[in-house]
């Protein structure tokens, strides 16, 4: 066996022994909250879980270069390009619950554009790891710069949190909103409000 196919079964291999550690984790937990994990409707419940979790967290597999895979075009646009309302899913590294809800980023190219549908690949690649949102929204901004080497880059994040909703202070309607602003989005308010004019977040 060459050495990449033995570095491709060896990563399979810990794929499997953490999948199957998670499920035995798992099935403790069950056992703890006070149910019957041989109950007939829980007996497939910690192979499951232990599989969401996974895609959860699948974030943590991904690296830059792998999610952009060479989509980086040259382009003498030098006008803000903005998506708006990409949909992320996370959970929040205190709780490990949900918190939902929509990314909208810009930026000012300098060369080079970014494949459209890699804006959002990026955003899923760092929530789809244990983030709180002020982490998120700078790690999505400071990932975009890296990449595209832009004249500046804003990202606002707005999120509704089920640890907050779901438990503890219980409250249903608030949503955390954030930003990072990098470049000439920071040092330039004409270019920041027409940001916040375009998304009208
Ligand atoms: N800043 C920030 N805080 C978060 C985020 N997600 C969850 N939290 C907060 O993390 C804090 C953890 O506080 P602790 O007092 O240690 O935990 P707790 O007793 O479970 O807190 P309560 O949620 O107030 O019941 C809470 O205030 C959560 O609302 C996030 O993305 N950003
Ligand atoms: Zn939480």
């Amino acid at each position: 066996m060459d050495q990449q196919l033995k570095a491709v079964a060896s990563e399979a291999d810990e794929n499997l022994q953490g999948e199957q550690s998670m499920e035995q984790e798992f099935h403790s937990i069950i056992t703890a909250i006070g149910e019957d994990p041989q109950r007939e409707g829980l007996v497939d419940t910690p192979s499951r879980a232990a599989k969401a979790l996974k895609y959860l967290t699948r974030g943590y597999e991904q690296d830059l270069d792998t999610v952009i895979n060479g989509a980086l075009f040259s382009s003498d646009c030098d006008s803000m390009v903005v998506v708006d309302h990409i949909e992320l899913y996370s959970l929040c590294e205190h709780h490990m619950l949900p918190f939902t809800g929509r990314c909208h980023i810009g930026y000012i190219p300098n060369g080079k554009v970014l494949g459209l549908s890699k804006l959002a690949r990026i955003v899923d690649m760092y929530a789809r790891r244990l983030q709180i949102q002020e982490n998120l929204t700078q790690e999505i901004a400071n990932a975009i710069m890296e990449v595209t080497g832009a004249k500046g880059v804003g990202v606002v994040v707005e999120a509704s949190h089920l640890c907050m909703r779901m438990r503890g202070v219980e409250k249903q309607n608030s949503e955390m909103k954030t930003s990072c602003m990098l470049g000439s989005f920071m040092k330039d308010k004409d270019t920041r409000a027409e940001f916040l004019q375009l998304i009208k977040a």
